[in-house]
Formats: structure tokens, C-alpha cells, sequence
């Protein structure tokens, strides 16, 4: 826990580090604030006991008296108005800070980190978890902050008036802390409860909008419907038993401790060794009680929340503690896109070997195929080609480059994806195709053409405006596979991997893409995966995988001549299903 608290703290100086400056000038000014809050009942004390008590009717001193008390409360509260403004600027502001950092950091973690990571988890900690921070940067700033220096300023002017009344009063402190901590934990249930519903609200909207054509093809959105009521009506329930907590047990027994309190310093007061007191420092307690309770209640409400909050802000700081990728900047690029694998070993666990010894040599401008059983290896190959893992033996060079020397950007640059799932961003077709690199118009258009898609892209309403909805909602799977196309091309690659681009498509759809691959043959170098062999069918080299090791490897014809081979089988299996 200790260390929890230690990087909850890190986290909110770092990330408050810019604001610094804001933090000193509003903590000062709220001393300044709590100061003249401190002096108006002392002037009321000085009004009562120079003045109304010895009858000395002094007109001007008792207005300018009374005008001081008004002008310095409202002066106070004007003070901690603003500050506590400027204080909720810098929790602003820091959040989004964190917020970006914490998302940035996200988009640069290597692929093995997303095997592990649960992607619920992980949205929550870039949104929910940094909202708790934000809640921690209100709490620790205006009730931790804010209300220490209002409790502090109350007790140093009841110290300084009367030191042995101000201990009555110190005895306060106890027992608001024991009520507080009884309501906390009779209303605790309530509030669990409230919160569990909540989650439970989300999860049922979430479920019901992912699985909608599931929702209304079997006609369940009424019992879905009822459903989310009885879920929201106990959230409902829950929160107003939280609610009465609050009013029936925490106010009235607060209430009780202030007339307790003020009976306590009147009994003290009346007291003989007292008995030299003003009335007027009677008056200056009592104004004094109030705003010494209130902040006390305050502080240790938010102590439970608190604990939630520096529980996220520590899972935040885990998270931005994952090593990210290390960043390469060399200016080494691929020129022609030969494809040179030695002697490759990996696995995902140690001692669980997934490619065992592959070595292969693809020349620059080749088309080969991969084809093998589902688990053979194949998108494990992909992905350290794609250097999303790292080999634990052996090398992948290109153009004679050892791969993880080659620029990022280069890298990226020069060799393009189609992925199995063509992922469309909720965005414009030209968007889809750019995807924020910039290209223009024609470079778009060009890739698009190549790609066959330029043809019913030019189809929609509004061409490559039109914008296509969720995942690409607007177009059909064919067709978002040609977008995927057109992306990777767009970029000019020297080498342009294809992993299963036509699995979903029909025979028609996987023509277009077909022409659209023999054409970019002999100018781009072409690794494609296919559980569909007609589409390597004509490719220069096919490379069957088994295991993890290549068990053949051949031209179509070569591979269907191995009497009881993989290929051969695979091929008149799938002829079968055809
Ligand atoms: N991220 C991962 N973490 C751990 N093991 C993995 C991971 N990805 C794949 N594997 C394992 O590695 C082996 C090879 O999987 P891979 O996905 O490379 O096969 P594949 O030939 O592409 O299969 P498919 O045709 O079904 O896509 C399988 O045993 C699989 O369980």
C-alpha cells in the first residue's frame, strides 16, 4: 500500500510538474484566504466585548468593526472562489496530460505486451483509472489542501484567543472520526452495491449494442429492455439507501457532536477557572466550531475514496512503466526487397518452440505463398517479419540488412500489411486509405485503382468522402479487404505481406483481388498466407509449413506431384468443400 501511495504521488507530481507554479500562488493565496476568514471573528469578539458589553456605543469604531467582519468574509470567499479555480485548471490539465501520455505510451508498447493485455482493462486504464486521478488531484487539492488550511487557520486563532478551550475543542477530532468511519461502514454496502450495479449497467448496454443483429434476429430486445430496467431500478434503490445513510445517520449525528461541542465550551466556559473570559471569545469559539467541523468531515469522508483513487493511480503508473519499443532512427532502408531468413527459432514461452530452425530465401520481386495446418507457424512468421517479435535464434535480413537494424519509419514505409481483419476506422474512405500519412489525392486514387476499389469507392454518394461507417459498416467484407489493399498499397512497400486477405471473400471478389495482385508481381515483393489456395495458386514458390518447419516447398505443380503430400491433400480437400 505504502508503495501504491509513493506512485500515486509520483504520478501526481509529474504529472502536475508543468503547473507547479500555479500550485505555490493558489496554496498561498488560500492561506491568505483561511487568514481573513480567521479575522472576522475576531472582530465580532472585539465588537462584543470592547463594545455592546461595556456599553461604549463608539458609532464609527463599531461600524468600521462590523464592516470588516463583512468585507473580510467576502473578500475570503472571493479569494478561495478563484484559487480554488485555478486549482481546478491545473487537475484539468494535468489529467489530459496523463491521459495523452498514458495513451501514447499504449500505442508505442511492443506486440507481446498486447498477448497479455485484456482489452477492457486497457481502455479502462486510459479512461476510467485517469478519471480517478483526476478525482484524486480534487480531493488531495481542494478537501485535503483547502480544508487543512481553513482547519489549521481556525485552530491557530482559537490557540492564540484560549488555548485550554481550543483543547475542548480539539477533542472534537475524535470523535467526528469515529462517526464518520461508523457511517462509512453502515452505508459501505449501499455504496458497493451502487457501484457493482453501475458496472453492471455499462456491461448490459456493451453486450447488447456488440451483439445487436444477435439482439434483433431473435427478437429479444424486449427482454433485453427489461432486463436493463430491473438492473436500473436496483442501481436505483441502491444509491437512494446510500443517500438515507447520509441523512438519517451521518448529518443528525454530526449535528449532535456540534451541540455537544458548543455545550462543552459553554459548560468549560461557565467553568471558575474560565471565568475570566470574555463573552465575545464565546462568540469567536463558536463561529469557530462551525468552520472547524465541516472541513473535518470533509477530510475524512474522502479518506475511503481516496484509497480507490491511488489504487487506479498506481495501475496507471504500472502501465507507463511497460517498456516500450525501443525506438530505431537508423537511416539503413530496404531497396528492392529481398527476403533473407536464416535458421530461425522462436516460441512465445521459453522452451516452447513455435518455428523450429527456418530458413528461406525470397528474392526481390518474388510472390510466394505460406500455406500449412491452422498452429503451424504461419502468422508466427508473419509477425516476426513484421518485427512485432524477436527471434530468440537466427536472423531475418532484407536486401542483405539484418532486419532489426532498418530506420522504423523506413521500415514501415517500405513494407505494407493486408491484415485478416481489415480493421476500417469509423472515417472517409480517402481516411481509410490515408490513415494520417498525408498522401495526396492522386497517390490515394492510384492506390486505390491498383487495389480495384477505386471503382465502388467512386459509387458511393459522396466518393472518397462518403464516410463508412463503424468497422466499415457500409461496405461489404470483399470490399473492406480491397480498402485494407489500397492502405497497403498506398504506401508504395517494397514488400507487401498478405495474411489470409481473401478468406472472407467470395470467388468473384477474390478475382478482382487476384488481377489486382498480378499486376503489382515482379515490382513488389509478395508474401501471402492463404487457407484459400487458389489464391497462391500461381505463385512463384509455395512454402507449406508443418509444425513449425517447412515440409515442402515448390511451385502448384511441383507441390501436387508429391504423392501424399500436405499441399496435395490440403488442395483436393479443398477442391471438395468447392
Ligand atoms: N500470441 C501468442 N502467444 C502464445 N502462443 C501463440 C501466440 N500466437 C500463436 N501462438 C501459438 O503458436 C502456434 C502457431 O500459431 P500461428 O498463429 O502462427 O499458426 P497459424 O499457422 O497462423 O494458424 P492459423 O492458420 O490458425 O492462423 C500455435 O500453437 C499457437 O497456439
Amino acid at each position: 500500500m505504502r508503495s501504491e501511495t509513493r506512485q500515486a504521488v509520483d504520478l501526481l507530481r509529474t504529472s502536475a510538474a508543468p503547473d507547479r507554479k500555479h500550485l505555490y500562488i493558489g496554496t498561498a493565496w488560500l492561506i491568505l484566504a483561511a487568514g481573513l476568514e480567521v479575522i472576522g471573528p475576531l472582530l465580532g469578539k472585539s465588537l462584543i466585548d470592547n463594545h455592546l458589553l461595556p456599553h461604549q456605543l463608539d458609532w464609527p469604531r463599531m461600524i468600521a468593526l462590523l464592516a470588516g467582519i463583512l468585507v473580510t468574509g467576502w473578500v475570503a470567499s472571493l479569494v478561495r472562489y478563484v484559487q480554488l479555480v485555478r486549482l481546478s485548471g491545473l487537475a484539468m490539465r494535468s489529467v489530459r496530460r496523463l491521459r495523452e501520455s498514458v495513451y501514447g505510451h499504449v500505442l508505442r508498447l511492443p506486440m507481446a505486451f498486447f498477448d497479455k493485455a485484456i482489452t477492457g482493462q486497457l481502455v479502462s486504464r486510459v479512461t476510467n483509472d485517469t478519471e480517478a486521478v483526476k478525482n484524486l488531484y480534487i480531493q488531495v487539492l481542494f478537501v485535503m489542501l483547502d480544508s487543512s488550511i481553513v482547519l489549521t487557520g481556525a485552530m491557530l486563532a482559537m490557540a492564540w484567543l484560549d488555548w485550554r478551550l481550543m483543547l475542548v475543542v480539539l477533542m472534537l477530532f475524535p470523535a467526528v472520526i469515529v462517526i464518520v468511519w461508523f457511517y462509512q461502514r453502515m452505508s459501505a454496502p449501499a455504496v458497493t452495491r451502487a457501484r457493482e450495479l453501475r458496472s453492471e449497467i455499462n456491461a448490459q448496454v456493451a453486450e447488447s449494442i456488440g451483439g445487436m443483429t444477435v439482439l434483433q434476429a431473435s427478437n429479444a430486445a424486449l427482454r433485453f429492455g427489461e432486463r436493463f430496467r430491473a438492473t436500473n431500478q436496483l442501481q436505483y434503490h441502491a444509491r437512494v439507501a446510500e443517500l438515507r445513510a447520509n441523512a438519517w445517520l451521518l448529518r443528525p449525528a454530526l449535528d449532535l457532536l456540534n451541540v455537544l461541542l458548543l455545550v462543552g465550551v459553554i459548560y468549560s466556559f461557565g467553568q471558575r477557572e474560565f471565568s475570566g473570559l470574555e463573552v465575545g471569545i464565546l462568540y469567536a469559539f463558536v463561529s469557530y466550531i462551525a468552520r472547524v467541523v465541516d472541513p473535518l468531515i470533509q477530510i475524512t469522508l474522502q479518506f475511503s475514496q481516496l484509497q480507490q483513487s491511488v489504487v487506479a493511480a498506481a495501475r496507471v503508473n504500472i502501465l507507463l512503466n511497460e517498456h516500450q519499443a525501443v525506438a530505431n532512427t537508423s537511416a539503413a532502408r530496404i531497396s528492392a526487397g529481398a527476403v533473407s531468413i536464416r535458421d530461425l527459432r522462436f516460441g512465445y514461452a521459453p522452451g516452447e518452440d513455435v518455428l523450429h530452425d527456418l530458413s528461406l530465401e525470397i528474392p526481390a520481386g518474388a510472390f510466394y505463398g505460406i500455406v500449412g495446418h491452422t498452429g503451424s507457424g504461419k502468422s508466427t512468421l508473419l509477425s516476426l517479419l513484421l518485427r512485432f517479435y524477436t527471434a530468440q535464434h537466427g536472423s531475418i535480413a532484407i536486401d542483405g540488412i539484418p532486419l532489426s537494424t532498418i530506420g522504423d519509419t523506413a521500415f514501415r514505409d517500405d513494407v505494407g500489411l493486408v491484415p485478416q481483419d481489415p480493421f476500417l476506422l469509423a472515417a472517409s474512405a480517402r481516411d481509410n486509405i490515408d490513415m494520417g500519412r498525408g498522401y495526396s489525392q492522386a497517390q490515394i486514387e492510384t492506390a486505390a485503382r491498383a487495389a480495384k476499389a477505386h471503382g465502388f469507392i467512386m459509387a458511393l454518394e459522396e466518393g472518397y468522402d462518403t464516410s463508412l461507417g463503424e468497422g466499415g459498416a457500409r461496405l461489404s467484407t470483399g470490399q473492406k479487404q480491397l480498402i485494407a489493399i489500397a492502405r497497403a498499397l498506398a504506401g508504395q512497400p517494397r514488400i507487401l505481406f498478405l495474411d489470409e486477405a481473401t478468406s472472407h471473400i467470395d470467388s468473384e471478389t477474390e478475382q478482382v483481388v487476384q488481377t489486382a495482385l498480378d499486376e503489382l508481381r515482379g515490382s513488389v515483393t509478395l508474401i501471402a498466407i492463404a487457407h484459400r489456395l487458389s489464391t497462391i495458386r500461381d505463385a512463384d514458390r509455395i512454402i507449406v509449413l508443418n509444425h513449425g518447419r517447412i515440409a515442402e516447398q515448390g511451385t502448384h505443380d511441383e507441390l501436387m506431384d508429391i504423392e501424399d503430400g500436405i499441399y496435395q491433400k490440403l488442395y483436393l480437400l479443398q477442391q471438395l468443400v468447392d
